[in-house]
């Protein structure tokens, strides 16, 4: 079996040249798109924004079982889509308006509008598009009023709250509004009205929220000082930071249990999802005592671990909260 083979030893270089730089072109190529694609992960915060999707998710679900139709429909996706696209506009502005602050800190210094990997104008476009495309598309895909509540929610977060990080410590409770509707709007993607499961699922998120930040502020309250942040862990002097943040913590941590049978009191939700609730409520409020903790010695380097534990603690509590409200709100239907 004879093998082709060049014609000259030039034309094998040649080839081979060739070939190389193809290689290395694809290669080079491929890691660009594939960084970009990194960099678009970050810009949208993917995993914050998946959990958002989860809170909205979880409202249409709940909603559909009322009107006693099977959430497995267009509608869901349709929902979820319009929803997703605005938290990535959102996301994006965000990073925009702190490009300089995040530059700031170690968190969050890698962020590619911090790094100028994407350019102002692109994240500004991309952010518009995202949020003002997303909303119409929801009201004419959903209704108006999910339309309008989502644009409300990006501006909330992008226009009212992040600008406040930087003025007053009070930005963590204004953010939580924004930080809670997206259940009660996947409600009402659903629905068409606001009702009162949809303000229970708001209440939810809204007191979860606290121990979730505090414990955040605590791990990255260096970082939030050398930015200019506001936040009640680098409040001065540090022992009434420590105070504070384990007295919210602990506050709507306490709530967090009440609030979260809400739904059984509202009959969307039985027994068996009490039940659930209550063990769940407990674990997150063990998680917020032990890093109350912090108030003993508010400098001593170990507090970052019980932080980094309540934040642990605190997203995955709430999947898990939100998986048996669904679970057994459906039980309740079929039995
Ligand atoms: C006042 C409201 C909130 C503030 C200030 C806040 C802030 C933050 C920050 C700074 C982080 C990054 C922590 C890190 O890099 O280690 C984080 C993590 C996270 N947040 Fe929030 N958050 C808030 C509300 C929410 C809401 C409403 C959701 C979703 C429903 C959410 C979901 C998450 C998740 C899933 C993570 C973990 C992400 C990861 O593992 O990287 N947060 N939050
Ligand atoms: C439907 C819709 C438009 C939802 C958007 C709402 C949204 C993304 C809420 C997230 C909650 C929130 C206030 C996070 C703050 O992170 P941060 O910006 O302070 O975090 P960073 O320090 O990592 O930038």
């Amino acid at each position: 079996m004879s093998i082709a083979r060049p014609p000259t030893g030039d034309g094998l270089s040649l080839k081979l040249h060739v070939s190389t730089t193809a290689t290395s072109t694809a290669l080079h190529s491929h890691a660009r798109s594939s960084s970009l694609l990194a960099d678009y992960a970050t810009l949208f915060k993917l995993r914050v924004s998946t959990m958002v999707i989860i809170t909205a998710a979880a409202g249409f679900y709940l909603g559909s079982l009322r009107s006693g139709i099977s959430p497995f429909h267009m509608g869901l996706l349709e929902a979820l889509l319009g929803i997703a696209v605005v938290t990535a506009g959102s996301s994006a502005l965000n990073q925009a308006l702190e490009r300089t602050t995040d530059r700031l800190m170690p968190r969050t210094a890698s962020r590619p509008m911090a790094q100028n990997r994407i350019s102002l104008a692109h994240g500004l476009i991309i952010g518009f598009l995202c949020v003002f495309g997303g909303s119409l598309y929801l009201a004419y895909a959903t209704n108006p009023l999910t339309g309008t509540l989502t644009l409300l929610t990006a501006v909330g977060y992008v226009a009212i709250y992040t600008p406040l990080k930087r003025i007053t410590t009070l930005n963590t409770f204004i953010g939580a509004f924004p930080g809670a509707l997206p259940p009660l709007i996947g409600w009402t993607a659903a629905r068409g009205l606001i009702e009162w499961p949809a303000v229970a699922l708001f209440a939810i998120l809204f007191v979860w929220q606290f121990p979730h930040f505090m414990a955040i502020g605590w791990m990255y309250r260096a970082d939030y000082a050398q930015a200019g942040i506001r936040v009640t862990a680098t409040q001065e002097p540090l022992r009434d930071a420590a105070r504070s943040s384990a007295i919210q913590s602990l506050f709507y941590a306490v709530l967090m249990i009440p609030v979260s049978l809400w739904t059984t009191w509202l009959h969307v939700t039985g027994l068996p999802y009490a039940i659930v609730a209550g063990v769940l409520g407990l674990w997150y409020l063990y998680a917020t005592l032990r890093f109350v903790r912090i108030t003993r010695n508010p400098s001593d380097p170990e507090n970052r671990a019980l932080a980094r534990q309540l934040l642990k603690v605190s997203v995955i509590y709430l999947p898990l909260l939100l998986l048996a409200m669904m679970l057994n709100a459906q039980g309740r239907l079929l039995f």
